[in-house]
């Protein structure tokens, strides 16, 4: 199914000129029109022309249209919030537990789920609205831009410059080329090699040749019986649609519609959302379905006690009630969302901008990157650094035929490739003054990744009537199309044997870090039709170009950092597997066996996923392979980041666990990515996995603290009801507690994180976590139980009531401090220290519960809930209850990081960096 890009959707509310949204039929009878005129008579009717607008004329059409988006997602109102938040099954089982406690005439129970209902609900709201505003920051950071031509006044000369796409109206004209993404409905002026992905809007994944009517020529609407309004659909030739994106070639084209009125607008709300369920999305609701099954067991399970042992069904109820409230995470949703909003403000802060908040979790979870080559593990900074003959010797003829084919790779006012190393071609034609401008463009074929290889076609003054078809690509593919070769005494006859000393020429350079390109001409009679892949043949090869781009300094440190955060690098390249292997070398990766792209193709999925969990790099591969090996990686269990900057590499970004980018990618890129680093080199990478990871602990101390907890006194309350010959506390007197317990837990998603948890990539497992409140549970009961026998003793002179009042209360003290000292006690591997203490909010939160348990009693809602005054005696031996406490959870939980310590090592080492259950 299709996906919508982020840049066009996720939007401020719209503007009301563009409120108007028309239906998909007109925008199709729209652009039929448009698409049946010969293009003079497209830019007439747009008061348009090839010099583009006037600045003042594009902002007054800006007025009247709008801003180019869809408004289709404007932010939620505060009243739908709050509906989405009563609807959470959390509240609904609140909802429920206090229906029926007002049924059953318990007010003061209702009136305290009511007010539990309305803080998180309250929270809820107030939380998303901050995720909203933390989100739609974070994605303004990345602004997606398009290439307008336009003049400052009528007669001034026309500039192409880059403007945030929502600023194009009708009658622009804009520039395309590879890896844009299309800003808006267009019709095409002049195209080369044009090839739009039109998934966005159709699903199909296989790129759409596109093409230009000639000037002036009307589209025959008859071919074929087409009716105008046929001509408006993804099918039509020359126009192009917003959200798809351009995989090659180049083109200028004027917009016809923008915003809602695009065809992209009008589809919009049939789109799939950006992405399925995520890890972390199945992760939440898997521990939510945990949590509601506990308390679908626990509570009837108290009513049945105590209604077969005390017999008084509706207080047994009521106290099963406040059971089952008691065991309702109602924050979790809030939790999860301030955690998240706070990773992602951290990871601005550290350079890397997280698009999609939920993806912090999977960057936390990452155990295997995937990256790309060139500017991750190397400056970037490609430079010419020889230009070879074809039999080795320098010559400058080489460097020009090589410089042709960039220069006119920018054909018109639109670049059809333009990559680092045409980049540092023309940068070393200039400085060396070797001229570029002396030939004239008939064509281009563009350079696409699966062929490796780009050709133009010129034609030169001094050689009229020939047209010279320019090829240059990986030595491979460009000596896979020639014949012949060149000689200084002339073209010989290319043979098997000369065939094979310039591959091994080319691999020669490579182990030598050098990036090869073979360049290759070719003499052909002129003619009137566009010029096609299955020209590049019977070339004659002239010689090479060879490219360095230095390793990146800091990219043995960022791989060694990974290694020990239990993140395993492969490098998934479309270069010379020798030159990968140079890289890899100098950035202390060992590369140990090269998969090349060809060998893969014959492998079933099993056997890929295999082969891609045993090999660190694969070379030579195109971009289809690239998604296919992090697809497979995934399918064998791998949590897969991938961070890639190219149009080959948008596939894998869309398939991985988290896809990453950075901020100079082409357009596609960062539409696909999840992440965006402003600084681009792997060390953001680390730091965006450790705000992830520090996220995730975050949320996971959360529920294994609320839970072990409730769950203890679940077990508390069940041995009470056998043991004891009254209820241990009263309902409301549960509610009150849990309520403070869950408000003051709250502030651990600010919470520090030990250093060790950061250590390896972290997931959901609930096995685990059931494990763990199995294990520390029970530590809690045996405190109760303590409690409740000290408690007996002291309130054992007492008349029946006040006896009553005396121990709920003693035991509502004692846990609310037990509840408090588990918070520090369990946040952490280590004991609390000076060096691993809780963050500030959490020991504001804590010291909250301790001054409520510490004065509620003593306070003028004592009476209301049921409280007496403690008596010094009862006070001490609570306080020595809590020392017992704080010494038994202390050992339990040095005891089960050592034992799940020691059963992680038999069950194998980590070195592979699967992840680490919590
Ligand atoms: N502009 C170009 N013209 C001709 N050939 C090119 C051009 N750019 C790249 N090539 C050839 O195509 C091969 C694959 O390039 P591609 O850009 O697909 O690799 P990549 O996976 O993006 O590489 P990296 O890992 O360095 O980012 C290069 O090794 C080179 O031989």
């Amino acid at each position: 199914m299709a996906w919508a890009p982020d840049s066009l959707t996720a939007l401020p509310p719209p503007q009301p000129e563009a409120a108007e949204k028309p239906g998909l039929p007109e925008v199709r009878g729209r652009l039929g029109e448009y698409a049946s005129m010969p293009v003079l008579q497209v830019l007439r009717r747009l008061s348009s022309g090839p010099r583009g607008l006037e600045e003042d004329t594009a902002q007054e059409l800006l007025a009247r249209h709008g801003d180019n988006i869809i408004a289709g997602s404007p932010a939620p109102r505060r009243a739908t919030r709050l509906l989405h938040a009563l609807t959470n099954p959390f509240v609904l089982i609140l909802l429920v537990l206090g229906g029926v406690s007002a049924v059953l005439g318990a007010f003061g129970a209702a009136t305290v789920i009511g007010v539990m209902v309305l803080i998180s609900c309250w929270l809820q709201v107030r939380q998303e609205q901050r995720f909203d505003r933390v989100a739609a920051t974070l994605r303004a950071m990345v602004v997606t831009t398009a290439t307008v031509v336009r003049r400052a006044s009528s007669d001034a000369p026309p500039a192409a410059r880059e403007i945030p796409i929502d600023q194009l109206v009708p009658g622009d004209i804009v520039t395309l080329s590879a890896g844009d993404m299309i800003p808006a409905d267009v019709r095409l002026l002049r195209s080369s090699g044009l090839t739009a992905d039109q998934a966005v809007l159709t699903g199909e994944a296989i790129p759409a040749a596109k093409h230009a009517t000639s000037e002036d020529a009307v589209p025959d609407v008859s071919a074929g019986g087409r009716a105008t309004g046929d001509l408006g659909t993804i099918d039509c030739p020359w126009l192009c649609f917003m959200g798809s994106t351009v995989t090659a070639g180049a083109a200028t084209a004027v917009v016809i519609t923008t915003g809602t009125a695009t065809y992209f607008g009008a589809m919009h709300a049939h789109l799939a959302p950006r992405r399925a369920e995520t890890a972390f999305d199945r992760g939440v609701k898997g521990v939510s379905r945990a949590l509601i099954g506990l308390m679908l067991v626990c509570a009837p399970l108290v009513f049945i006690v105590n209604a077969t042992v005390h017999g008084v069904r509706y207080a047994a109820l009521w106290f099963a009630i406040s059971v089952a409230v008691g065991l309702t995470p109602e924050m979790l949703p809030v939790m999860v969302s301030t955690a998240l909003a706070r990773g992602a403000r951290a990871g601005a802060r550290h350079n890397v901008i997280i698009k999609r908040l939920p993806a912090i979790h999977n960057l936390g979870a990452i155990d295997v990157l995937c990256t790309d080559k060139t500017g991750t593990l190397t400056q970037d900074q490609v430079g010419v650094d020889r230009h070879l003959d074809a039999d080795g010797h320098p010559d400058p003829r080489v460097l020009r035929w090589a410089a042709l084919n960039s220069t006119m790779a920018a054909h018109g006012d639109a670049a059809v490739l333009f990559n680092e190393l045409d980049e540092a071609l023309l940068a070393h034609a200039e400085q060396t003054g070797i001229p570029v401008d002396d030939v004239t463009c008939v064509d281009v074929i563009p350079f696409d990744s699966t062929r490796r290889r780009s050709s133009v076609i010129v034609r030169a003054g001094d050689r009229p009537g020939t047209d010279i078809l320019i090829t240059k690509g990986a030595a491979e593919q460009v000596i896979d199309c020639c014949t012949r070769l060149r000689r200084d005494d002339g073209d010989v006859p290319l043979t098997e044997a000369e065939r094979q000393r310039l591959l091994e020429f080319g691999d020669r350079h490579a182990a030598d870090g050098v990036r090869l390109l073979a360049v290759a001409i070719a003499d052909r009679p002129p003619r009137l039709g566009a010029y096609r892949q299955t020209d590049e043949r019977e070339l004659t090869l002239i010689g090479f170009v060879g490219f360095r781009d230095r390793p990146r300094e800091s990219a043995a440190a960022a791989v060694a950092s990974l290694a020990a955060r239990g993140v395993t690098v492969k490098v998934l390249t479309g270069d010379h597997p020798l030159v990968a292997a140079r890289v890899c070398r100098d950035a202390g990766i060992d590369a140990g066996r090269i998969v090349l792209g060809d060998d893969i193709d014959a492998l079933g999925d099993a056997e890929l996923g295999d082969l891609a969990d045993r090999t660190t790099v694969f070379a030579r591969i195109d971009p289809e392979q690239k998604a296919r090996i992090v697809r497979t990686l995934r399918a064998a269990g791998r949590t897969v980041g991938f961070l890639g900057d190219g149009v080959n590499d948008s596939p894998a970004l869309r398939d991985a666990d988290v896809g990453i980018t950075v901020d100079g990618a082409v357009a596609i890129a960062r539409e696909s990515a999840d992440v965006v680093l402003l600084r681009g080199d792997l060390l953001s990478v680390t730091d965006a996995i450790t705000e992830g990871r520090r996220t995730f602990a975050n949320i996971k101390k959360y529920l294994e603290i609320t839970i072990s907890s409730n769950f203890g006194n679940v077990l508390s309350m069940l041995a009470a009801s056998v043991l004891l010959p009254f209820l241990p506390m009263l309902p409301l007197q549960i509610l009150v507690q849990n309520l403070c317990f869950d408000l003051c837990l709250l502030p651990l998603a600010f919470d520090h994180v030990d250093e060790r948890a950061l250590r390896r990539p972290r997931t959901f497992d609930s096995a685990r976590l059931t494990r763990f409140v199995l294990w520390l549970g029970p530590v809690n009961t045996m405190a109760d139980l303590v409690a409740f026998g000290i408690l007996l003793h002291i309130t054992g002179d007492h008349p029946a009531p006040a006896a009553q009042a005396l121990f709920h209360t003693g035991w509502f003290v004692e846990n609310l401090l037990t509840q408090a000292a588990a918070i520090h006690l369990l946040r952490s591997r280590r004991l609390p220290s000076r060096r691993d203490h809780a963050a500030l909010p959490v020991l504001l939160g804590t010291a909250a519960i301790g001054a409520i348990a510490m004065t509620l009693p003593w306070s003028p809602l004592a009476a209301p809930l049921g409280m007496t005054a403690l008596p010094m005696i009862c006070l001490l031996s609570l306080i020595l209850v809590l020392v017992l406490y704080c010494v038994l959870i202390g050992a339990a939980k040095t005891l089960w990081h050592r034992i799940e310590g020691r059963t992680s090592a038999a069950a194998g080492p980590r070195s592979d960096g699967r992840p680490a259950t919590w």
